[in-house]
């Protein structure tokens, strides 16, 4: 079994692609609009696997656009999309420039949580630095309510 994608329902498909494309660097492979079901499908690779993702579509993250508005509470079951990015503290500069909040900031330099305009957390962390959180991060109070 391999992992394919994530499917996330977005409100404003603009504002989304604004985030995920402009903004983290994420590259749209495929697009599926369907008049029938009255929405469109988007699906994003990260820079570093589009050869792969251009085979198999995976791994990407999938946004769903419903063109009738619908209400969507956020699950607190869904936790959040993580990508391992070059230099994390660059990506946060950026991202504040945008306007976009960082909930937490890459105190210990290699983890960081922003949030997408659905409100989907978005995990930051340091291409080069151990992905379990070391234990000083632990026990800093996050600035976000999560
Ligand atoms: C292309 C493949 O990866 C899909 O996930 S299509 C799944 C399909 N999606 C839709 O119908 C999109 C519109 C729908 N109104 C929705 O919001 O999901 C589907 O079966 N969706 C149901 C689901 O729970 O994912
Ligand atoms: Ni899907």
């Amino acid at each position: 079994m391999n992992f394919l994608h994530t499917m996330v329902r977005v409100k404003d498909l603009d504002a989304s692609l604004k985030f995920y494309c402009d903004l983290l660097g994420l590259v749209e492979i495929k697009r599926k609009e369907s008049e029938k079901g009255r929405f469109t499908l988007v699906f994003l690779a990260a820079p570093g696997q589009l050869e792969q993702a251009q085979d198999t579509f995976s791994p990407t993250i999938e946004l769903t656009y419903n063109w009738d508005t619908e209400e969507y509470t956020g699950g607190r079951n869904f936790g959040h999309l993580a990508f391992a990015v070059d230099d994390i503290y660059a990506l946060c500069d950026k991202i504040q420039q945008a306007g976009v909040t960082i909930n937490r900031p890459p105190r210990c330099g290699h983890m960081a949580f922003i949030k997408s305009p659905d409100g989907i957390s978005i995990e930051l962390l340091q291409k080069d630095k151990p992905l379990e959180p070391q234990e000083p991060w632990l026990s800093m109070p996050n600035t976000g309510s999560w």
